[in-house]
């Protein structure tokens, strides 16, 4: 298996040079170069398996021998036994056409953890077996960047800085990531939102001389290891379903905003599984709706919601779906790129349009929708959404159609944005590891939101590390 750009500029190179590049060299995303595709037979075989079982499958046909299978086992034993369910990722029944994938039972409690204990332990891996120094950039809105920091922290070799929006993350967001005692680790609080802190780390990635001179590494779905990871899980609810169901297809419904989890449904079905809709969930930060509806991509007003981690206008992995839809052109998505940065957006023409709509439903979700159904699904299941999840499920009300089935992916614990939930006069308990958060002193710096002044506190937080180098 050999990975290629998304903008067809950089040489085909391998999966753990995918890993440690990242972003492309080219600025585009790196995917696959063939994507495998699983017959009926060989998804029988998978239904069967645990999930641990089964992200080795999944995750084998990418990684394609780089890793010795029993190490690869071993790095996700180690990844998966983190975890407080024994499942890893459960499913559990709201309604009889609705399911929720709970994603959240991980150490920090959202479904970051998933790929990135994964992606924490492969650095480590990777920096034992070939002396790589991992120095990792990321920029978060408030869930990867916890989640990314638990990946790694006190693990030999690699350190961290991670920006986030300063005063845009819920409390216990904030907490989980700045409460972290550990010089490997810096918390940036830029004066800014999560975009420009996106856009800052993708255009220090694409400096190449300060890239390279500092070993940048991503945590984030720009990585192509984030997306496969996560593209386990929608086979793992596929089975769960189908065992108690009979389904000849399924849909899903993905609270969405830097398109990385929903790609990694798009990926399970272009491998095979009988995905039906996809549904993209958003908040008022919609451009992904009003481009699934509409063929247009351009960003709109910023909001501040109740479902912050959403808070996204440029979704990093809309370029790899944009590949796709063009037919694997690279020259035809460095076009549409190009012009994204030129004019701010991108149109799709009708037939896309048509092909967009194929693969895609879409909803975004009000305020006070998302509170609405938090309280209505309390009332009616004493099941309490988080408010991403919330969205998720007012999507898949929205978009289900009649004798279809779906999943709707959870993607955080309620605790984790107690802001919105007791907005719905909703009183929760924490659980206990996020109860024990509130006690801690923080260590974060707060920023301007700029290139110069990030790299200045890079050069600093990764200076040390070139003594290391090898
Ligand atoms: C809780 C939660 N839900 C949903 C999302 C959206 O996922 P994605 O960015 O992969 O679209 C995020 C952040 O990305 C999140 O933290
Ligand atoms: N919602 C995310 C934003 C970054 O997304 P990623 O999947 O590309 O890491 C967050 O919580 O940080």
């Amino acid at each position: 298996m050999k990975y290629i750009s998304t903008r067809g500029n950089v040489n085909k190179i391998g999966f753990i040079d995918t890993v440690l590049m990242g972003l492309a060299t080219d600025g585009g995303l790196l995917v696959p170069e063939q994507i495998p595709q699983l017959s009926e037979e060989k998804l029988q075989e998978l239904s069967k398996l645990s999930y641990q079982e089964l992200a080795f499958e999944i995750i084998s046909y990418y990684v394609d021998g780089e890793i010795p299978e029993n190490e690869l086992k071993e790095l996700i034993q180690q990844s998966y036994g983190t975890f407080r369910s024994s499942e890893v990722t459960p499913v559990v029944k709201l309604k009889d056409d609705m399911y929720v994938l709970e994603l959240f039972h991980g150490p920090t409690f959202a479904f970051k953890d998933v790929a990135l204990q994964f992606l924490g332990n492969l650095y480590s891996y990777i920096a034992k077996k070939t002396g790589e120094t991992i120095n990792i950039l990321g920029a978060t809105s408030g869930d990867t960047g916890a989640s990314a920091i638990e990946g790694v922290r006190g693990k030999e070799g690699i350190r961290i800085c991670i920006l986030h929006p300063h005063g845009r993350v819920s409390k216990v967001q904030e907490l989980q990531m700045t409460t972290v005692h550990d010089e490997s680790v810096l918390n940036l609080a830029i004066e800014g939102t999560f975009d420009d802190g996106q856009r800052i780390i993708k255009e220090i990635f694409a400096d190449l001389e300060f890239k390279n001179k500092y070993h940048l590494r991503a945590i984030n779905s720009i990585n192509f290891a984030r997306i496969l990871a996560q593209t386990v899980y929608y086979f793992y609810a596929y089975f769960q379903v189908a065992k108690e169901k009979d389904i000849n297809s399924l849909n899903f419904s993905v609270p969405t905003g830097n398109f990385g989890d929903i790609f990694a449904g798009y990926l399970a079905k272009k491998m095979g599984l009988p995905v039906g809709k996809l549904i993209v969930a958003t908040n008022e930060n919609n451009i992904l709706e009003r481009f699934i509806k509409e063929g247009v991509y351009q960003p709109g007003e910023f909001h501040s919601t109740y479902s912050p981690s959403m808070d996204i206008q440029v979704a990093s992995n809309f370029e790899r779906y944009l590949y796709y839809l063009l037919g694997e052109s690279s020259s035809a998505t460095s076009a549409l790129m190009d012009q994204f940065k030129s004019e701010g957006k991108i149109t799709v023409n009708e037939e896309q349009l048509r092909q967009v709509q194929a693969d895609f439903a879409a909803h975004g979700v009000q305020g006070e929708e998302c509170l609405n159904t938090i309280g209505k699904y309390y009332e009616d299941t004493k099941y309490l959404l988080d408010p991403h999840t919330s969205c998720g499920v007012a999507a898949y009300e929205a978009c289900n159609g009649q004798d279809e089935v779906c999943v709707t992916l959870s993607t955080a614990h309620p605790a984790k944005f107690n802001e919105s939930i007791e907005k719905c006069d909703i009183e929760q308990n924490y659980p206990e590891e996020i109860k024990a958060l509130f006690d801690k002193p923080q260590y974060l710096e707060v920023v301007e939101a700029s290139n110069e002044e990030i790299c200045r506190q890079l050069e600093k937080h990764f200076r040390s590390s070139l003594a290391d180098v090898k």
